[in-house]
């Protein structure tokens, strides 16, 4: 395909907005994505990742009143340029498994083994209390286990927003400034959200037709405008036996889990499976249907076995080299 240089006004979400001579191709125009760009005339940081079709050219006026919303945004953040460029860098990874299968504890085990990798929880305590502006706080993770019926949908809105906020977050600084491999590693993510938890409770009968259309719509629109921010270079998925992982639930002794059943975890299991790996899980993002996935053996006890754990962590490792 011919390309040629052109001047680019491309829309760079809420804050940014690029002017740029950049190359593009004939029919495709090119934009900045929110988050990797730095607003100058002289300097702007463009890698291929950085790069998403534009959805339009704006006017020059448009452009205007654009630049001077970014010029106060860099006003506001200093050198943000600068750190935008190293954010690129960051490869970002979540941990997928089972109830109780040991993310917690493996993600712990990834956080001592190097400074270079930052392990961003799940957000569980935010779904134990939820601030309803009451006297006391609403415990919705409760809720949903003992109405799913009733709880089900407003658990999943709420779950996939703290999901999609923690995913969001920038990384901390010591991050930027990793001379190895950095990595932002998530428990779970937006995807397990939908491809897993949301998709059992529609098949227990828990979400209902029109919930899970309303659910689909919202979720595949954020997806899709938060477009990179919000994709995965990989994913690691901890995988053991749905008995082992019950046998786990009932020794951590969560209030909440109490009346959680071995069943509920098959089903769980079997998700898991269909979505990493079998792939028969019908998805709906391009780039989702191509992360590589590391399968690991999360049956076996790892907490007191050093040598496990100096395989795992070279499994891991290679894998970050990897993708
Ligand atoms: N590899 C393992 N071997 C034995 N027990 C484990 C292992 N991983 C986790 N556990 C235990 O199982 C329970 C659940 O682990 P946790 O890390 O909280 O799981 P998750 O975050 O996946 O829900 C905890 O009591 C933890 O100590
Ligand atoms: N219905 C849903 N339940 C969820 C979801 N994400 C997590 N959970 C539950 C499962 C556990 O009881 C608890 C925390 O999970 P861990 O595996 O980290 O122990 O929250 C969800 O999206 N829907």
């Amino acid at each position: 395909m011919r390309t040629m240089p052109r001047v680019v006004y491309g829309a760079l979400g809420r804050n940014c907005v690029a002017f740029s001579p950049i190359t593009f191709h004939r029919n495709t125009s090119w934009i900045l994505s929110p988050l990797f760009c730095h607003i100058d005339t002289k300097k702007v940081w463009i890698s291929r990742r950085d790069l998403v079709p534009s959805r339009g050219i704006y006017s020059e006026n448009a452009v205007k009143q654009m630049r001077k919303r970014v010029l106060s945004t860099d006003e506001k953040y200093g050198n943000a340029g600068q750190q935008m460029h190293e954010v690129n860098r960051i490869k970002r990874v979540s941990i997928e498994g089972n109830i109780a299968v040991g993310k917690s504890t493996f993600a712990k085990l990834l956080r001592s083994a190097s400074k270079d990798w930052e392990v961003v929880p799940e957000p569980v305590t935010k779904w134990q209390k939820v601030d309803t502006s009451q006297q006391s706080a609403s415990n919705l993770l409760d809720m949903m286990y003992k109405d799913p019926q009733r709880w089900a949908y407003t658990f999943q809105t709420f779950s996939c927003m703290t999901r999609l906020r923690t995913q969001l977050q920038l990384p901390p600084q010591r991050l930027l400034r990793a001379r190895a491999t950095p990595v932002q590693v998530f428990e779970r993510s937006v995807y397990s959200d939908r491809y897993i938890f949301a998709l059992n409770m529609v098949h227990l009968g828990c979400i209902s037709s029109v919930e899970w259309a309303v659910y689909q719509d919202w979720h595949s629109f954020l997806v899709e405008q938060f477009g990179r921010r919000l994709e995965l270079e990989g994913i690691i998925y901890l995988k053991a036996p749905p008995e082992i992982c019950h046998k786990r639930l009932g020794r951590r002794g969560r209030d909440e889990e109490k009346g959680v059943e071995l069943a509920y975890l098959e089903r769980l299991h079997t998700q898991h499976e269909n979505w990493l790996v079998h792939r028969s899980t019908e998805l709906h993002f391009e780039q989702l249907k191509r992360v590589p996935v590391l399968v690991l053996d999360a049956s076996v006890e790892f907490a007191e076995d050093s040598d496990v754990q100096k395989e795992f962590i070279m499994q891991v490792t290679n894998f970050f080299n990897s993708i």
